[in-house]
């Protein structure tokens, strides 16, 4: 019997690419909805001497290309960015079995993978929600997902400008500098106040903890598309009770829905369906001038699609050194 191979971060890093994670997402969500994957509840277990949760998220997905049966284990530890040297808040790793004898194959670093498959899970939802070109992107949220969701949102589309908000304004301030280097030039914006991010944005991505709603109604365009990826047990609380109550909301998996989303079906808010279910072309997407929002809480499936496409290119970059 062989050991698992471990694949750490850096090398995650190396192998990751856009085009290929939205493929493993959009496969991911599209399973999800077909009954090609199974996800069992996610769990959720709090630290008593500290503010550390730890969940575990199993998952099976059956997919020639990104088929696999793995198990996500992540931490969330929010005051990591306060340490005199700051550490991610979330914080992975996926354990990838081989199907037929449950053999653990592989341990996969699992940090990097949750940022981009979440941004990409939000790319995968906008191009199928609101199928047009966009002038303006604002972002809440200059955290790590604030960051890799201005990358993935350049990436996939031509946005003129894209604007950066924080609570803590500094921090939004430092992102669009690094990011107007990176990429040579000046489209990345960084606004004073949330409304002035919102106030006429095409797309928009809330990725903060918030624990009170930081866009409202009145700023949004029409036809606009939110993102909404702050996720935790509670607190699906970025946008405000009337943006939920009057658009068409989506999410990714109605099982994970019905527990971690019940505060907002108590507030009578229905949702459309599963975004898979729009990829498929079974879910009409909803006319462009209404407003769309994908709640985005992440699945295991997600996470086993991504495990799979690494641990393949670890395997084909090793066979041909
Ligand atoms: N849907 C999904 O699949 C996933 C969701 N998430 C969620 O995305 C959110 C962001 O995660 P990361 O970027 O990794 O965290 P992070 O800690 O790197 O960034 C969080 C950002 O939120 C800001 N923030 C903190 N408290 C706030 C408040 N009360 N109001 C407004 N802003 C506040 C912080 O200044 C920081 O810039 C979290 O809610 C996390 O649980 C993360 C990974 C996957
Ligand atoms: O899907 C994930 O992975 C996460 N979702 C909520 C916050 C922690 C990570």
């Amino acid at each position: 019997m062989s050991n698992p191979i471990f694949i750490h971060e850096d090398q995650v890093k190396k192998l990751l690419n856009w085009d290929s994670t939205f493929d493993a997402v959009e496969a991911a969500l599209e399973s999800v909805y077909n009954k090609r994957a199974v996800q069992s509840p996610r769990t959720f277990t709090q630290s008593t001497t500290s503010k550390t949760l730890l969940l575990t998220m199993p998952g099976h997905l059956d997919n020639e290309r990104f088929g696999a049966l793995g198990c996500k284990l992540v931490t969330v530890a929010p005051d990591n960015i306060n340490l005199e040297h700051p550490l991610p808040t979330i914080n992975a790793q996926i354990l990838l079995f081989e199907e037929a004898t449950g053999i653990l194959k592989a341990v996969v670093g699992g940090t990097e993978i949750t940022k981009w498959r979440t941004a990409a899970a939000s790319a995968v939802a906008t191009k199928h929600l609101k199928p047009k070109e966009f002038q303006v992107l604002a972002i809440l949220g200059a955290g790590v997902q604030g960051r890799i969701h201005a990358i993935c949102f350049n990436h996939f589309y031509d946005f003129k400008e894209i604007r950066i908000w924080n609570h803590n304004v500094h921090k939004a301030e430092t992102l669009v500098q690094e990011l107007n280097q990176v990429y040579n030039c000046q489209k990345f914006k960084c606004c004073q106040s949330n409304e002035e991010c919102v106030r006429g944005a095409d797309v928009v991505v809330t990725a903060t903890f918030a624990k009170s709603p930081i866009v409202q109604k009145e700023w949004l365009k029409d036809g606009v598309h939110i993102n909404a990826v702050g996720a935790g047990l509670v607190h699906h609380s970025e946008l405000s009770e009337s943006i939920y109550q009057s658009s068409h909301v989506y999410i990714d998996h109605w099982a994970g829905a019905q527990t971690e989303l019940a505060g907002l079906g108590k507030l009578g808010v229905e949702f459309k369906g599963e975004i898979g279910g729009v990829i498929t072309g079974d879910l009409p997407p909803p006319p462009l001038d209404q407003v769309t929002v994908f709640q985005s809480l992440g699945m295991a499936a997600e996470d086993c699609a991504m495990a799979r496409l690494i641990y393949d290119l670890f395997i084909q970059e090793s066979n041909m050194n």
